[in-house]
């Protein structure tokens, strides 16, 4: 049961741009709910209120907070769970580390980051700090699979006012480079288990057994893999395309996840980082680890601890000029793709890449073809297949596409965005070997030093859970629906042994495909193309990438799309929008007062969770409030009141405007509640009547610097005033 202080929505508190958005568009959400009866309240699960909570004992009373993030993961096994997720921050270590200094400076005693512990209170410093890091949130709240499509009005909308595509021409030198051996997707073996079972993972050296981990327990019918990649071979493919880049005249990039995926791919990155540098490293490598370089951290860091040593500082600059231009973040700072590893992250930059006719920003400031390096060629063919299609067919028309919904199996952390516990970059050559409970060895792997050894599971429960919701999906649409698994590759192929059977089971076998993701990406583009839809069911990986590609495509962003988790034990998740937090939003309302981030993905998931709540409480009255969203979001879209791009044109807080004023219109025109209908019709006509005041005083406030009191950890009454600068409006709220 969720405890009685629960409200009836949580609405999370976040980071950056969608915490911004919420200052504005929270108070709304709250007064209007009231008139139902509803209580909106907030947990936070924000990075700086993880860190918080984390250390009580360094703080003083007042200071402290309660884990939010432990109670939402109880909320979200029980069936009252109603939760409007925001994007969150999954930190890298730059951004863990500049949040713990932000909050030091307002007065927190929390204790630095060890970057090499040694103590045993550093370790155990350590060990906290490393369960807030990478993506820490999600797998916590997603106790259910994933379903995540265009609302048929967002849709509409994006086919009459199509954005601006990228043109693709047959010559471009664009293109994916990813390993043919040596990577997770070549040495991957996969078993299910006929039972429960608990394994170890050892590592058999020369000298004795190391363990790497105990008591990894499974209930029977788990999906269990175990690959490894090899550091030589990374290298020597890292090497190899610096070399080709330069080669083809074109930018270097690199394309992963280093948030999801925190322990493999920071040290993936960390492989790039050296390769890219490696003279210097040859040559200054044991200084610049006295002076504490850690090039898992980017350029950025290595950088600073770098620059009192003008000899390096004149190596770099050195490799610099003999190296191919890399793709950049902000050409106009400097900031390269090796800079941080969470500045490029795959599921979106791969896609905005694509839809700008696969060019990326060069140190120059204008755009090139790019070299895409994606190490792992598990999901490369994804985006190399879609490459290759454009460029054959030229770009895609978002007036005529057609669209792709989402089913994705994510429940219970699993396939490789579960994995981080099972990770292990291998200190010496030898075996590792996965052994059960019952002796059994399940997997093993010759490996060496610096090899990254994972294993990922996906359990019994939820894979049958993804099939079902995948047929209710079909049902409901009646497309083209394709489950993205490759027969040859060891992980789908255990899936598809509990995929066939259902489908047959339940007689709707000949409605669904089953493709490898390099086909499925063909035949889906094409599928599009001619204007109709389609269905992927795919993994969790695939559903990260896949909702921000095709989003990305024919809508321009991620952000409008809804976002449904049906969480198993009965409760609902939903998220807002399919992408991040945006960090460039909040610079830019930093610098002139302007926040371009858009809530669409906010009202989808308000309109959702309020017609979730009515029906698992019977409350009609909240079925008539979601009801009256989705009205105002079809206003929204039909009068295009979505935010502007640019400083001194509306912005976010106008769009929650025309928001509310819509919302309130819909509520005063209803028939169903004639008490809800008399409560907002005095709103509603408040609302008419102060457009210009509230129009004005919106404008009025754009243009100039703003001061939010912090990045990490805001100031909630300097926020307020930012966001809510309209004294008319905020006196019609309340
Ligand atoms: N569900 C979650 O909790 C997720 C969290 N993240 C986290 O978000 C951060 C940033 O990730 P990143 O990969 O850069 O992706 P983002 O989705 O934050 O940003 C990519 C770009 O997409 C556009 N965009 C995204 N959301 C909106 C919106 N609501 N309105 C308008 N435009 C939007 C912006 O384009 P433009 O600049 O052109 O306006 C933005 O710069 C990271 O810390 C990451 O870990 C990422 C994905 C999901
Ligand atoms: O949890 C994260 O770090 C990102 C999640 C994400 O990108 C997604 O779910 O689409
Ligand atoms: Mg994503």
């Amino acid at each position: 049961m969720a405890d009685s202080k629960t409200p009836d929505i949580v609405y999370t508190k976040v980071d950056e741009a969608p915490e911004l958005a919420s200052a504005s568009l929270l108070p709304i959400i709250q007064t209007f709910a009231a008139a139902a009866g509803v209580s909106v309240g907030t947990k936070d699960i924000s990075l700086a209120g993880r860190i918080i909570s984390t250390f009580p004992e360094a703080l003083t009373e007042d200071q402290r907070i309660t884990d939010d993030l432990a109670v939402l993961g109880e909320l979200v096994k029980t069936p009252e769970a109603n939760v409007i997720k925001l994007p969150n921050i999954s930190a890298s270590v730059p951004q863990l580390v500049a949040a713990v200094k932000e909050l030091q400076a307002q007065g927190y005693a929390l204790p630095d980051y060890p970057y090499e512990p040694e103590t045993e209170e550093e370790k155990a410093v350590r060990a906290k700090y490393d369960t807030i890091k990478g993506s820490a949130v999600n797998p916590v709240l997603r106790e259910g699979n994933s379903d995540r499509r265009a609302a048929i009005a967002v849709k509409k909308y994006a086919q009459s006012n199509p954005h601006r595509m990228g043109e693709w021409t047959a010559d471009s030198k664009t293109r994916v480079a990813s390993m043919s051996s040596g990577d997770f997707s070549s040495n991957e073996v996969s078993a299910t288990l006929d039972k429960a079972a608990t394994a170890k993972i050892v590592l058999e050296t020369a000298g004795g057994e190391i363990v790497l981990k105990e008591g990894v327990s499974y209930p029977e019918g788990t999906v269990v893999d175990a690959t490894y990649m090899s550091a030589k071979a990374l290298d020597a493919f890292l090497a190899e395309e610096i070399e080709k880049t330069k080669e083809e005249g074109v930018l270097f990039s690199l394309h992963m996840k280093a948030t999801m995926m925190k322990v493999s791919d920071p040290i993936i990155f960390g492989h790039a980082v050296k390769q890219w540098l490696k003279p210097v490293f040859d040559k200054y490598g044991d200084k610049m680890e006295e002076l504490g370089v850690d090039p898992n951290g980017g350029m950025g860091s290595l950088l600073d601890k770098v620059s009192g040593e003008p000899e390096i500082m004149a190596a770099i600059e050195e490799v610099r000029e003999m190296r191919p231009p890399m793709y950049m973040v902000n050409s106009d700072k400097g900031i390269t793709n090796l800079h941080v590893p969470s500045d490029v992250i795959i599921d979106a930059s791969m896609p905005a890449l694509i839809r700008d006719g696969g060019k990326g920003w060069g140190p120059d400031n204008k755009q090139h073809d790019t070299n895409c390096v994606i190490p792992d060629n598990s999901y490369a063919p994804v985006y190399d297949e879609t490459i290759k299609f454009f460029k054959k067919n030229g770009k895609l028309d978002p007036a005529t596409a057609g669209t792709v919904q989402n089913i994705g199996l994510m429940a219970q952390k699993a396939e490789e965005y579960g994995s981080h516990p099972t990770t292990f970059e291998i200190p010496e050559g030898g075996t590792v070997k996965m052994i059960l409970d019952d002796g059994t060895v399940l997997h093993e792997h010759k490996v060496e030093k610096g090899d990254i050894w994972r294993s990922a599971s996906a359990r019994k429960a939820p894979i049958e859970d993804w099939v079902n919701l995948a047929i209710e999906r079909q049902k409901a649409e009646g497309c083209e629906a394709i489950f993205w698994l490759d027969e040859d590759r060891a992980h789908d192929a255990e899936l598809i042994k509990y995929v066939k059977p259902i489908l047959e089971a339940k007689g709707v076998a000949d409605k669904f495909a089953i493709m490898s993701p390099a086909k499925a990406t063909v035949k889906t583009l094409e599928t599009i193309t001619k204007g109709e839809n389609s269905i992927a069911i795919t993994g969790n990986v695939l559903r990260d990438y896949l909702t921000d590609l095709f989003p990305i495509l024919e809508l321009a962003t991620s952000a409008k799309m809804l976002s449904i988790v049906k969480l198993m034990n009965g409760g609902g998740l939903f998220e807002t929008g399919a992408g991040g937090s945006a960090p460039k939003h909040v610079q830019q309302l930093q610098e002139e007062n302007h926040l371009r981030w858009d809530s669409l993905g906010e009202f989808c998931a308000l309109g959702e969770s309020l017609k979730f709540l009515a029906d698992a409480r019977s409350n009609e009255k909240a079925r008539v409030l979601g009801e009256g969203v989705d009205v105002a979001t079809q206003g929204i879209l039909d009068h295009n009141r979505s935010p502007s791009r640019k400083v001194g044109e509306p912005d976010n807080r106008d769009s929650h405007y025309w928001f509310a004023r819509y919302w309130a219109e819909a509520l005063a025109a209803q028939s169903k509640d004639t008490e809800i209908a008399a409560h907002f019709a005095p709103i509603a006509k408040a609302l008419a009547e102060g457009e210009a005041a509230i129009v004005g005083e919106l404008a009025a406030a754009q243009g100039s610097a703003a001061d939010l009191g912090g990045y990490y950890h805001t100031d909630p009454e300097k926020t307020a005033s930012v966001m809510r600068p309209s004294e008319t409006l905020n006196k019609i709220i309340g």
